[in-house]
């Protein structure tokens, strides 16, 4: 266990009122707010109301869990102190207020479900974007300062007609359906509209703590606000360095202005328990912060360097990380390959994501996860949305319920049951994704789909829709394997862990080399004012040890100048 620093303990034995908690990175937000939720919870004198700890992701909720089991195991008793809730910000207005409450508001039958974009039905709800149909499930939500909310969109993120829109947004919720940023659109709906269930739920939630809360978006802050008008006390913890959510409306502005009101205690965290104080010190600089290193400069080889790359000679810089990393003594597992855009990412892990179309491509995409990345939760996910795009038009929240954590339907436990099994099982279910996509992989993903599909009908009573086999025909599906496989000349470039800035969020990692173009560089020496600068602030600050700036050849001259002012080292580079 932890030995809490002065600034972490006072936030956990401050009285119970709101907070704002400035935090800079890895300075133990994790630890810091489930010793909070305990103390709380201790203290709470209303013992029928809970203590609610929310994140935005599986990953952090999981953590949280973990951490406050170990904290209540290492207390006497060991038990968990009941009435705490610890969940996503998505779960918990999901199961408190669109589930129980939605239909009210949405005009439907039923308990409303969520659409992940996949399920067939899902063709008969358009909206006209003033040139083709687009999926009603798409829209998202913009807000602009000053601005009146509008809809956007598609790639081009075109703006909707705000009648069309209404219209289409009404005709999915008739049926039960919702997206993620409709769901949250009618949470609110329900809040504005129902002071009773307003006031219950503040009476049930005397207390919530959001981590992360530079990611909180307009609509969650505007759902947070409703509960505390009604009386919940909302406390924040966060680092609007770190907001990189900004494209979906997460500007950090709530956690910024939260501090200033009188009602809320501001509180801050300044010491940084990850990094080497090298590092931290370039992350100061950057942000403008002047936290504290805990650590002591180690006596191998540590810190900021940065070297040159050329795009077409990728497993050279690779080479060249793998050198850094050995003399650092950090071994390939303990590294990540860090890039800005999810395409990136693809192309420096081999240039995998490039095959499949439409339904297909969830294939894809699923036995890469669990092939090169070995995550099956995210191949498992990925698996069920393909499958589902392949049945009938009238299983439509089925998706929704298998996909729920903790989904309560025995149906539906049996049902994950056989598609875990598809998605383990490489030799009689989703096959392995080193073979060759043409004319080994789609064949096989073909007749075991088959297979599986049959099951699903004689034993689910889930039917197929007629032109299943179409969907699954070879667009886009090449004569190469799905993934890059380690044994077609690329032996000696060890298999990093290639993932984009946004996935490893929240994570220490021994070191990391971070891929940019002169544009994201540029952005990143600007400090943390714009989405891309804040991006690279996270990327640097993931690294506990070794970080590694990879700099196009082209422009290493020209910034190299800046790259040394800032304290970074230059490294044996693939082209120097
Ligand atoms: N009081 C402490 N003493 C020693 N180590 C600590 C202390 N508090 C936290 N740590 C360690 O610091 C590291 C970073 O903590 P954590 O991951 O919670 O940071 P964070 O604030 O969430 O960072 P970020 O926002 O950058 O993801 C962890 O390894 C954690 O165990």
């Amino acid at each position: 266990m932890i030995d809490l620093s002065p600034q972490q303990r006072e936030i956990v034995d401050a009285p119970l009122v709101p907070m704002a908690v400035s935090a800079c990175a890895g300075s133990g937000k994790t630890a810091t707010a489930v010793r909070r939720l305990a103390s709380m919870r201790k203290r709470l004198d209303d013992s029928h109301g809970y203590v609610a700890l929310l994140s935005f992701s599986n990953v952090a909720v999981d953590t949280f869990n973990r951490d406050y089991n170990a904290l209540l195991q290492a207390e006497a008793g060991g038990s968990r102190i009941g009435r705490v809730e610890i969940a996503t910000v998505d779960a918990f207005i999901t199961s408190n207020i669109i589930r129980p409450h939605g239909h009210l508001v949405m005009g439907c039958s039923r308990t409303p479900f969520l659409v992940h974009g996949s399920e067939p039905f899902l063709a008969n709800f358009t909206v006209w974007d003033g040139k083709r149909p687009q999926p009603t499930s798409a829209l998202q939500l913009k807000i602009e300062k000053g601005g009146p909310p509008q809809f956007e969109v598609g790639p081009a993120k075109t703006i909707v007609d705000l009648n069309a829109a209404n219209e289409a947004i009404r005709k999915l919720a008739r049926v039960g359906a919702y997206s993620h940023t409709l769901g949250s659109l009618w949470a609110l709906r329900v809040l504005k509209s129902q002071p009773l269930i307003r006031r219950a739920l503040a009476r049930r939630y005397p207390h919530i703590l959001v981590d992360e809360a530079q990611d909180i978006g307009k609509l969650h802050q505007l759902i947070l606000m409703a509960l505390q008008g009604a009386g919940t006390q909302v406390s924040l913890i966060g680092d609007v360095n770190q907001g990189i959510y900004e494209f979906s409306g997460a500007t950090g502005e709530i956690l910024a202005k939260f501090a200033d009101r009188e009602d809320v205690e501001g509180r801050m965290l300044e010491t940084n328990f990850r990094s080497v104080p090298s590092i931290v010190m370039i992350a100061n600089k950057l942000s403008g912060r002047d936290d504290k290193p805990q650590r002591k400069q180690p006596g191998t080889l540590s810190g900021a360097y940065y070297f040159a790359y050329k795009k077409e000679e990728k497993d050279s810089a690779l080479k060249s990380f793998a050198e850094l990393l050995d003399r650092a003594g950090i071994g390939v597992a303990d590294a990540a390959v860090l890039c800005r855009s999810a395409k990136w990412a693809d192309g420096w892990a081999g240039g995998e994501g490039e095959q499949g179309q439409g339904v297909l491509r969830y294939f894809v995409r699923a036995a890469i996860q669990r092939d090169k990345f070995g995550s099956s939760d995210e191949a498992f996910k990925l698996c069920c949305a393909g499958v589902f795009g392949l049945l009938d038009e009238g299983h439509g929240d089925l998706l929704s319920d298998l996909l729920r954590r903790g989904g309560d339907k025995r149906s539906s436990h049996l049902l994950r049951r056989t598609l875990w099994a598809f998605v383990k099982d490489a030799a009689g279910g989703l096959p392995h994704a080193s073979l060759v996509a043409d004319t080994d992989w789609q064949p096989a993903l073909l007749e075991r789909t088959a297979a599986l599909l049959d099951t699903l009908l004689t034993e689910y009573g889930l039917s197929a829709g007629s032109n299943w086999k179409r969907k699954l025909a070879k667009r886009k599906i090449f004569n190469q394997p799905l993934m890059r496989s380690a044994d077609l000349g690329m032996e000696d470039v060890p298999d990093f862990r290639v993932s984009t800035v946004h996935k490893v969020k929240g994570e220490s990692i021994r070191g990391v080399l971070y891929i940019c173009n002169r544009k994201h560089i540029d952005e990143f020496l600007g400090g943390t004012a714009t989405e891309v600068g804040k991006i690279g602030y996270v990327a640097l600050t993931r690294a506990r040890d070794l970080f590694v700036l990879g700099v196009p050849s082209n422009n290493i001259r020209e910034l190299a100048p800046r790259l040394n002012a800032l304290g970074f080292t230059k490294a044996g580079g693939s082209s120097s």
